[in-house]
């Protein structure tokens, strides 16, 4: 589903590259952990998945594509197969709940009828049925991160980035919010997690990959956190 091949990435000439020839394999439903310290490459690694980035050599496929030879204008395409969630939410203020995860299916033409039943299936799904009129201000950080989640799995999408999803939430919340991610999982879709939250990490043992000064340091099945420092 991800693959990336003798992966490389240097922003400037002459800097140290944020990723040195990462080469990993990610099947189609798996749940994968991505930690290092920070600057280690993991949020560089993700913008490569989504096309933000390009590598400076090495290739990159994602969903049956080889993004080397994507066209811009299929860019958009490649990012409906990818659901992005982030550690500040990235909500629409002025949106209710229900339109912020509307919008999602509005942008890329979706029909009414269509929108009308998904929408609400989902917030069933993340757990916020009764709150599709607040607005996110009206929200915990927890709940405004179940309307992100939302958003980004309402057009099932085969493979879900989140960029540490709970940097900003308390460690119950923070649970809870894996385990959502978890049940997404379980229904075929590939998560790939960068994170700094050992608790989870631990409590989860799931697949885990450490990245160290843009190196793959390790590749563990039911891993554990235990980041080296660099
Ligand atoms: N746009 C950019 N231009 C120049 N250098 C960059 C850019 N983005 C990232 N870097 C550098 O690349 C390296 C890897 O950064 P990256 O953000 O991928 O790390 P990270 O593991 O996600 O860190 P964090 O855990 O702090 O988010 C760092 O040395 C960083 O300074």
């Amino acid at each position: 589903m991800i693959r990336l091949d003798h992966v490389s990435k240097l922003y400037a000439r002459g800097a140290r590259p944020a990723l040195d020839d990462i080469s990993v394999e990610i099947e189609r439903g798996d749940f994968v952990f991505l930690v290092g310290s920070s600057g280690s490459g993991k949020s560089t690694c993700l913008k490569l998945i989504l096309r933000e980035e390009r590598p400076t050599s090495g290739e990159v496929h994602v969903a049956g594509r080889n993004l080397g030879k994507l066209s811009s204008w299929r860019v958009p395409l490649l990012r409906r197969e990818i659901g992005a969630v982030f550690q500040d939410f990235r909500l629409l203020p002025n949106k209710t709940v229900y339109d912020n995860v509307a919008f999602a299916l509005q942008v890329i033409g979706k029909k009414r009828h269509y929108i009308q039943s998904m929408v609400p299936e989902t917030l069933e799904l993340v757990g916020l049925a009764g709150k599709e009129k607040r607005f996110p201000h009206e929200l915990s950080g927890g709940e405004q991160q179940r309307v992100a989640i939302a958003r980004a799995v309402v057009n099932h999408p085969p493979i879900l980035l989140c960029d540490e999803p709970t940097g900003n939430l308390d460690p119950g919340t923070s649970i809870g919010i894996v385990r959502l991610l978890d049940r997404i999982n379980r229904t075929g879709t590939t998560v790939l997690m960068a994170t700094h939250d050992d608790e989870i990490v631990d409590q989860m043992r799931k697949r885990v990959i450490e990245l160290k000064g843009g190196q793959l340091i390790r590749d563990q099945d039911r891993g554990v956190y235990e980041v080296e420092q660099s």
